[in-house]
């Protein structure tokens, strides 16, 4: 005290200015540490990686964040540990997260459905639920676009080429697919070709006949979640998934996907021995006796992350494959919601809640089935988890107004116990839905028959069943309300914002009369 009142008035004021600096620094640093929020607003904690700057303004009213952040609190946690047996790594649930509205029955969707409607009906509503699409009547298929008959001596993959439809991939009660499947399982693999292209180890199986599948090995046991720091873009590819896939497509009326099937192989006698000289060369023996190989590929094809018989047998997914002719080619897209695929930068949809306008402008999203379709896709892969939705092909002899193809889903069905909303980004943005997708996701939520229910026995026939553990059936049921959820969010958004939209429409037009008045 003595030495601060013998100092002179300007050194007092000096040691004051010094000491406060000092405590306004260590302030600054505790509030970054602790993100008390005196520097900036709370950062909600999400599952993003990387820096995350949350700006409010950005919000404004999409349902897509509020969603997010609604589903934030039921979020999952996991760990990962080791198991004993080897160094296999597992992640373990601590909590299932349940949407708060699973024994919600959904009536006012159904009565919307239903053509119930009474004045409870959120106004707007066939903005939300497409009842009416553009009705294309023409539904040729490859036969005829491609002038090529169906032989009767035709193998059943040639018959299921041609009879895909400008609209489907195959029809509802399709003779051809079970048969294509039973052939994908049953027929002799007479040799085998490493598939170019693509991130991870894809092989070409050739079967008699000049018919041919793609084959997706097994990586890891069904048990595997995706590893908790691995981004969906180095995740490994699941055999199972590809398989779960297609009975999903399937179930949910769409039929965009490629049928697939499980089958067990000798990796000595139907690897191996008809394995072309390039895959050849990456065969060797492991340590503990067993055949393995790892192919070229850009991710996993090396030592390392080789694929090893077990003793000698090896289990994949075999997908149908698409037509070769020389008039069947694909039209790759760009997926508007594309994720950045960057460990740090972030797409525009993520930052931006009124994306889905720009979309709707912008050809071939502003007319005809296409956004219904990504709207379709969007729902699809939430409920599998599939992140991994950066392109999609369509089929172009059909033109624009065809279907999506269903393609690659080996990244899907890898986290039981998370729902990812990130996927729903599209249907949340763009607040709609097709009437029919809607309608089923319904009678699954409702019963008798569950989707998981649906799911078990579809995948029941698949010779390596069970495709799916059960917690990946559970996140099923628990992700058809989820979506169900967003739906009606959408419609009260769409609701309060024609009733807003009203109320300015009449008070301006008071506040004319009552200029006209005067
Ligand atoms: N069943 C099939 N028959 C023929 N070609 C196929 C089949 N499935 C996929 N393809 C082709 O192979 C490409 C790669 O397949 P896929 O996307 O499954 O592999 P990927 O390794 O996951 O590729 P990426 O890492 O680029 O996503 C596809 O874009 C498609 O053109
Ligand atoms: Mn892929």
């Amino acid at each position: 005290m003595f030495l601060i009142r013998s100092m002179k008035l300007k050194n007092r004021l000096a040691v004051g200015c010094g000491l406060s600096l000092v405590l306004f620094t260590l302030l600054v640093v505790v509030d970054l540490q602790m993100n008390l929020g005196i520097c900036k607003p709370n950062v909600p904690s999400t599952g993003y990686h990387g820096k995350f700057k949350y700006n409010p303004d950005e919000d404004k009213t999409g349902v897509f964040k509020e969603f997010q952040r609604k589903f934030l609190g039921s979020g999952s946690k996991e760990t990962t540990t080791m198991k004993n047996s080897g160094d296999i790594l597992t992640t373990v649930r601590e909590r299932v997260p349940m949407p708060p509205t699973m024994n919600d029955k959904y009536e006012d969707l159904m009565a919307i459905i239903l053509n119930k409607i009474d004045d409870k009906t959120p106004t707007n509503y066939h903005k939300v639920i497409i009842k009416n699409e553009p009705n294309d009547e023409t539904n040729p298929n490859m036969s005829e676009m491609l002038e090529i008959k169906i032989q009767k001596n035709a193998t059943n993959l040639e018959k299921f080429q041609l009879s895909i439809t400008k609209k489907e991939m195959y029809s509802k009660n399709d003779e051809i697919v079970p048969a294509l499947l039973k052939d994908m399982i049953k027929q002799p693999i007479i040799h085998i070709v490493q598939k170019e292209g693509g991130t991870q180890l894809k092989l070409i199986i050739e079967y008699p006949n000049d018919v041919h599948a793609l084959f997706k090995p097994m990586r890891f046991p069904r048990e595997q979640q995706t590893l908790p720091n691995h981004f969906y873009f180095t995740d490994f590819e699941r055999h199972n998934a590809e398989i779960a896939a297609f009975h999903l497509d399937r179930l949910l009326g769409f039929r965009r996907a490629l049928p697939v099937a499980g089958r067990v192989l000798n990796i000595t006698s139907e690897i191996y021995q008809l394995a072309d000289d390039d895959l050849l060369k990456t065969f060797f023996i492991s340590p503990s006796n067993n055949v393995c190989f790892h192919g070229k590929c850009s991710y996993y094809c090396d030592t390392s992350h080789a694929i090893c018989g077990n003793p000698d047998t090896l289990e994949g997914s075999f997908a149908a494959f698409l037509p070769t002719y020389e008039n069947a080619q694909r039209k790759v897209w760009r997926h508007p919601w594309r994720r950045s695929y960057h460990k740090r930068r972030k797409a525009q949809w993520e930052t931006d809640a009124d994306y889905c306008t720009m979309v709707r402008d912008i050809p071939p999203y502003d007319s005809g089935r296409r956004l219904l379709d990504l709207m379709d896709m969007s729902l699809y892969d939430f409920l599998m988890g599939n992140m991994d939705r950066h392109h999609y092909e369509t089929f172009k002899i059909f033109g624009n107004q065809t279907f999506p193809i269903h393609l690659d889903h080996g990244r899907g069905f890898g986290r039981a116990y998370h729902d990812e909303i990130s996927i729903l980004a599209p249907m949340l943005q763009c607040c709609m839905i097709r009437a029919s997708t809607l309608e089923t996701l319904l009678k699954f939520h409702n019963g008798p028959k569950k989707l998981s229910d649906a799911m078990r026995e579809s995948m029941k026939v698949d010779p390596i069943a069970p495709i799916l553990i059960e917690p990946h059936l559970e996140a099923l049921d628990r992700r058809v309300v989820i979506i169900l959820q967003g739906i009606r969010d959408c419609l009260k958004k769409v609701d309060l914002e024609t009733k807003q939209n009203t109320a300015a429409e009449y008070d301006f037009s008071q506040n004319d009369d009552s200029k006209n008045r005067n």
